[in-house]
């Protein structure tokens, strides 16, 4: 049985009037392609190359999204060749705090060197720029990306084959021939650490990066609830029971395509605790220690292609990150009452 939501006091906590009105103001624009086409006029830009971001690096040596307004985007068009019309090929992302529409580009068939030069700059790989960029700048890359990426592989009616069109705002595709409006969409997927009291159970795929080991997770199946999948998947995977769910958030994953992660908490009877591997899923699964894993929180890579320790876990921008996290903090916290380092 699921235990009560930690419900979101983020967003009861936000500054109600400031929100409020920006969601409106993205409603109206996501349905309205008048006022959509005004707000490009006066709007922030995220670019990227076949889908890698564009990249700046700040005064002090870090990294950070490069923004450009309506105005410079222009004139790099112009400086590159390109008619300045394309910035209306645009999907809006959002708002930043002030109220002015963000939205994403993608500028794959303009040559890469000449914008990175014009728009002082570089493309990354999403998976690079997310160790690269500030914390909360990870879920907007991401979210530019993902919608590009959505458009660029649903411009086909599904039941016609004719093509489908975009509104001005990107929030949906049409086919006329048929009627139908696509939305985007993300696949649900369950992510699960699970404990036995004093370890906790992660696994890795072959595809992995060596040494990450992660926690549990598996695609919802059609008609499943997420309390469903997540047994089922643990299940599947290491061949365990797991009682207890306990709701601990959730988050867009881009990778490969959308998924809408929703992360838990689970236990297993500590008497019961073998594990009995998929191998066609995964290449290991084992019990971790809290010394193990502090260690490994302690010490992430800084590079996932360069000097990667003997075992380490996804880092901060990953859901599974904030998994861990939480069970290390509980381990210390029993720890303390019990008097144990
Ligand atoms: N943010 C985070 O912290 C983490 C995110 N993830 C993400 O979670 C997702 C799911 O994890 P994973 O453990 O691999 O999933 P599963 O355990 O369900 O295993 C993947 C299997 O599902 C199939 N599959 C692929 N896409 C879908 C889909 N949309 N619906 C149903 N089945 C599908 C694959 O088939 P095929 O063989 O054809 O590819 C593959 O056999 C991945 O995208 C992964 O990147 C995972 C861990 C941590
Ligand atoms: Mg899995």
């Amino acid at each position: 049985m699921l235990q009560p939501f930690k419900l979101c006091n983020l967003v009861l906590s936000r500054s109600f009037s400031g929100y409020v009105s920006r969601i409106r103001y993205l409603m109206r624009l996501k349905e309205d392609d008048e006022a959509c086409r005004e707000a490009l006029k006066s709007g922030n830009f995220l670019l990227y190359h076949k889908l890698s971001p564009l990249l700046r690096k700040t005064s002090s040596g870090t990294y950070k999204l490069a923004s450009l307004k309506t105005s410079d985007l222009e004139q790099i068009l112009e400086n590159v060749g390109k008619d300045t019309h394309f910035v209306n090929e645009s999907f809006l992302l959002g708002c930043t705090d002030k109220g002015e529409p963000q939205f994403s580009l993608e500028v794959g068939d303009l040559d890469r060197s000449a914008l990175e030069k014009e728009c002082r700059g570089m493309f990354v790989d999403l998976r690079k720029a997310f160790f690269m960029l500030p914390g909360p700048e990870s879920p907007l890359a991401a979210k530019g990306q993902a919608l590009l990426r959505w458009h660029q592989t649903n411009c086909y009616c599904s039941a016609t084959g004719q093509p489908t069109v975009r509104n001005q705002s990107g929030s949906l595709r049409v086919c006329h021939s048929s009627g139908i409006t696509y939305y985007p969409k993300m696949a649900p997927v369950v992510i699960v650490l699970v404990s036995d009291g004093s370890r906790c159970l992660l696994a890795r795929q072959a595809m992995f990066p060596p040494g990450m080991y992660s926690a549990l997770s598996g695609f919802c199946d059609m008609g499943e609830s997420m309390e469903e999948a997540l047994h089922r998947e643990v299940a599947e995977e290491v061949g365990l029971e797991v009682e207890n769910l306990q709701y601990s958030g959730s988050q867009h994953w881009p990778f490969p395509q959308s998924s809408f992660m929703l992360a838990c908490h689970a236990t297993v009877n500590p008497d019961k605790t073998k594990v009995n591997i998929d191998k066609a899923e995964l290449e290991d699964a084992r019990w971790f220690t809290y010394e193990e894993i502090s260690e490994a929180l302690q010490n992430p890579p800084r590079d996932p292609r360069r000097d990667l320790p003997a075992f380490w876990v996804p880092p901060s921008y990953a859901i599974a990150n904030q998994l861990i996290q939480e069970w290390a903090n509980q381990q210390q916290l029993s720890r303390k009452l019990h008097g144990l380092k």
